[in-house]
């Protein structure tokens, strides 16, 4: 399957800046300033209650800033003279009638995006709801809710689309369809915001990456960039950990619980497992375990969101 044929009309940048939004005393996003260009899927990332969904309703104009702006092309969405054709949102918790089939959803929103029965069908058909377009959605499952929501999204043949925690529910297959859609969708020029909390159910599908936390930036950059920051790991373990931790202490390497997959142990940073081998032979300190860990960007991500116990560097 592939996106729609139609070349893009405008090469619509997304610009966030200074965005504020308050919900009484919770500051829900804060002073949040990112871009997001056209031709590329950009993955807006950060754990629950980072602000992802809150900044997302306030560039589609759902949820009024407390201060900042969010435009599209240069303008705000209740601006903007054609916003279906502009940008197709999905958003997280979509509601839908339950007693409405996929079918009858779609057609009740085509009109005012511009769309005929034909691509109704086309759009079901994409998403892989054929087969179930005349069932009643309150019966659907969760992944078959996020593909209508995505076929709503398209109705307009949008330049943009947005989509917010869109693998949620979603089986294998749909999320390596959801990914190749994408893809197809940002290469045809057009332009993907795909919000996760989890970077690895989206590093494979997106070139940039903006990570919030707590409402506010901690990090944007292409996705190549953010694989530059990843740590250097060795996994280390002894039957005399106190020894273990004097040695660690006194040669002043940055440390932390290895974790669930090895309990007990020391994951060190910065630090070489030929350089531990060899002081801890030094010390006489009897090592069981010394493993140097592949430096993943999950755990880059988990650090930048403070989402890491322990001492790093
Ligand atoms: N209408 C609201 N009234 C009060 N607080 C709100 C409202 N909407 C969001 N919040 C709060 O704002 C913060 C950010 O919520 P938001 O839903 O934007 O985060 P998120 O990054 O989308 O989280 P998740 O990954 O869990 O969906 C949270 O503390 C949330 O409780």
């Amino acid at each position: 399957m592939t996106a729609s044929s139609a070349p893009p009309r405008t090469p619509a940048r997304l610009s966030v800046r200074g965005l504020t939004k308050h919900f009484g005393t919770v500051r829900a996003v804060e002073d949040l300033t990112f871009d997001v260009s056209p031709g590329h899927v950009t993955g807006f990332l950060g754990p629950n209650g980072a602000g992802k969904t809150t900044t997302l309703r306030m560039l589609v104009g759902l949820t009024t800033p407390t201060a900042g702006t969010a435009t599209i092309g240069g303008v705000r969405y209740t601006e903007l003279t054609d916003p279906a054709r502009t940008i197709g949102v999905a958003l997280e918790a979509s509601t839908f009638h339950p007693g409405r089939s996929a079918r009858a959803h779609l057609q009740m929103f085509a009109p005012a995006a511009g769309a005929d029965a034909a691509r109704v069908e086309q759009l079901l058909a994409l998403v892989g709801l054929t087969g179930d377009a005349h069932r009643r959605v309150g019966g659907y499952s969760t992944g078959m809710r996020q593909r209508l929501a995505l076929a709503t999204a398209l109705l307009g043949d949008p330049d943009i689309l947005v989509l917010d925690e869109p693998t949620n529910g979603l089986d294998p297959a749909g999320i390596a369809w959801l990914r190749s859609f994408m893809r197809g969708f940002a290469d045809s020029g057009r332009t993907v915001l795909v919000s996760s909390h989890i970077l690895s159910e989206v590093q494979h599908s997106v070139d940039d990456v903006v990570i919030v936390a707590h409402g506010r930036l901690v990090h944007a950059s292409p996705l190549a960039a953010l694989a530059a920051l990843a740590v250097r790991t060795v996994t280390v373990d002894s039957p005399d950990r106190a020894a273990l931790t004097d040695l660690v202490t006194r040669r002043g390497w940055a440390s932390e619980p290895a974790g669930a997959g090895a309990p007990g142990a020391l994951r060190l940073l910065h630090v070489r497992a030929a350089e531990i081998g060899a002081a801890a032979f030094a010390a006489g300190v009897e090592l069981h375990l010394l493993t140097e860990d592949a430096p993943g960007l999950e755990d880059v991500f988990l650090r930048l969101t403070g989402q890491t116990t322990g001492v790093a560097a």
